[in-house]
């Protein structure tokens, strides 16, 4: 990877912070214009935090289910729109609290990365705020390429269309545009 040394090392000292169990901003927003690198930015991130997963070995477990699993899962359930239905989120959200009350399922606490986050409703960023008072969610990590614009499904306009309550909990950072010697 090339350049955008800036939010590279912001999020790579967060997640350092985190390993070591200090005090980190555990919610992060990249933002920047399209093609700056954001997703490999957050995807890398996720990348080592499983990697550097502990193996659970002893414990007859037939299936891990990290919580970038559950939302992969959850995204062949949402269609061209991208919308997940309350019932079939509910469904999914019952039948893995089933697999861990029997054994069958490991929760593993991971990175939440969510990508064109000015995409979501309003009923997405509430599940965002639950998720981040969860333990579930160790690092919280969105991306967009939006100035201000509106908030989905609302007359309100925001700076990346994100609400104000979860904003004010974000670490911003920017990708740059590249420079040409960065591309040749
Ligand atoms: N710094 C970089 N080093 C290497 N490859 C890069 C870099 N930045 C971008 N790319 C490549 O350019 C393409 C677009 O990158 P990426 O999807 O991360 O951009 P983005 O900022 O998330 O864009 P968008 O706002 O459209 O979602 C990818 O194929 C990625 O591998």
């Amino acid at each position: 990877m090339v350049g955008q040394m800036i939010a590279r090392r912001v999020v790579g000292l967060t997640l350092e912070l985190i390993k070591e169990g200090k005090t980190a901003d555990r919610a992060l927003l990249i933002a920047g214009q399209p093609g700056t690198g954001k997703t490999v930015i957050a995807m890398g991130e996720f990348v080592e935090i499983q990697i550097d997963r502990p193996a659970t070995g002893s414990v007859p477990i037939e299936l891990i289910f990290s919580l970038e699993k559950a939302v992969t899962f959850l995204a062949l359930f949402s269609g061209d729109t991208g919308q997940i239905k309350s019932e079939v989120r509910e469904r999914i959200n019952d039948k893995v609290a089933e697999w861990h009350e029997e054994g069958k399922a490991e929760i593993v606490p991971g990175v939440l990365f969510t990508d064109e986050v000015h995409m979501l409703d309003i009923e997405f960023f509430s599940f965002l705020n639950r998720a981040l008072e969860s333990d579930m969610v160790l690092i919280l990590i969105m991306a967009t390429n939006r100035g201000i614009t509106n908030i989905r499904e609302t007359n309100q306009q925001s700076p990346h269309g994100i609400p104000i309550d979860l904003l004010d909990c974000l670490l911003i950072m920017t990708t740059e545009p590249y420079e040409a010697d960065e591309i040749k």
